[in-house]
């Protein structure tokens, strides 16, 4: 094994954690202090229609280089780009710092680590430095709880399990007993990864980067086949729906859509977020919902952009028409001339 005091090659930080935990969030205030890294970003997102980048954060004098992979689930369909991305940048690994991966809400990580243990030239250059799981603490147990078809993997459990560091979220919306109560059901599951309680995903950046957390042995002791390349399987139920139309919407039906779509499917929608264009505001309306709770903040001007709605829906057994077609009826009737 390589001594990480002299060990050369670029940490690699895996950021995960169930949909809607904060990893964005995290990612955005790595992004916007000033820790003088250079880092590249991988970010993957789930669903039909890219939010995340509109959601990300720059900052003016950016060293860091972006990657999005929309086409597929990281830990499935686009393992082979991300072994491409990843062995572009490897070739100037001089001038990188580290490299950070933004998963799905829905990945299991142990597939995304295993990449970096397969072939000989990532092995050579690279380190996986630590899996980092966010963790929603409002919302977690009830995913930790679901059960999922015969075959189908938990992802919430995976994300735990496999976890360096965990960082609860979100300890806002707990009471004291409440939070002690997740905290023992993480240490359940995972015996050995610090957790730290946290809000807005506020954590020392020194505590998430660099902090040489993966442990190889104890991953095989948990999983004895992590090395080899087995498969896996995701719940099918679980979809998303994805807008990406141009207009303006009516801000009180869209209120009232929402509302009432939370009220009767919350449970069951895991995540909303999207970018929209509202009638009357000259700003990009930013939007999430994680099941039942949702909130939405004016973010930067439309400026010269086209004025295009992004907005994803992702949950189980949608229902994709009812969907559509509600939403298409938050629009703004043309002003009459
Ligand atoms: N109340 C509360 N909300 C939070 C906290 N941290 C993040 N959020 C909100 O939770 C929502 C989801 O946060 P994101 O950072 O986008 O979550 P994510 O894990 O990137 O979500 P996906 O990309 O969909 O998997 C946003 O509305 C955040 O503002 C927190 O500590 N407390």
């Amino acid at each position: 094994m390589a001594d990480a005091r002299v060990d050369t090659r670029v940490p690699v930080t895996v950021l995960t954690g169930f949909l809607g935990s904060g990893k964005t969030t995290l990612l955005n205030r790595i992004l916007t202090e000033n820790h003088g890294k250079k880092l590249a970003v991988i970010e993957n997102e789930f669903g039909e229609v890219g939010v995340d980048d509109a959601l990300i954060t720059r900052r003016f004098d950016t060293q860091e280089e972006i990657f999005e992979m929309n086409n597929g689930c990281i830990c499935c369909t686009v393992r082979g780009d991300l072994i491409r991305i990843l062995g572009k940048l490897l070739k100037r690994k001089e001038k990188l710092d580290g490299i950070l991966i933004e998963t799905t809400g829905l990945a299991d990580p142990a597939p995304v680590a295993q990449t970096f243990f397969m072939d000989e030239s990532m092995k050579e250059f690279a380190r996986l430095d630590g899996i980092i799981t966010l963790v929603d603490a409002k919302h977690i147990t009830q995913h930790l709880d679901e059960e999922k078809p015969e075959g189908a993997e938990n992802e919430a459990v995976e994300q735990v399990v496999f976890a360096d560091r965990l960082l609860l979220n979100k300890t806002d919306l707990l009471s004291e007993d409440e939070l002690a109560a997740v905290e023992r059901r993480l240490r359940a599951i995972n015996k050995v990864a610090p957790i730290t309680r946290c809000q807005n995903a506020v954590v020392p950046i020194e505590s998430v980067l660099d902090v040489h957390a993966f442990d190889l042995d104890r991953i095989l002791s948990i999983d004895p086949s992590f090395l080899e390349d087995g498969e896996h399987e995701h719940d099918q139920r679980i979809t998303s729906i994805g807008f990406e139309k141009e207009g303006d919407l009516d801000m009180d039906k869209l209120n009232a859509w929402i509302s009432k779509l939370l009220q009767q499917r919350g449970v069951d929608i895991y995540r909303m977020k999207g970018v929209l264009s509202i009638r009357g505001s000259d700003d990009k309306y930013a939007f999430h919902a994680v099941h039942m709770l949702f909130s939405g903040e004016t973010i930067e001007a439309w400026g010269e952009a086209p004025r295009v709605n992004k907005l994803i829906v992702i949950g189980k057994n949608l229902p994709r028409d009812e969907i559509v077609n509600a939403f298409n009826a938050c629009f703004a009737e043309p002003t009459p001339m």
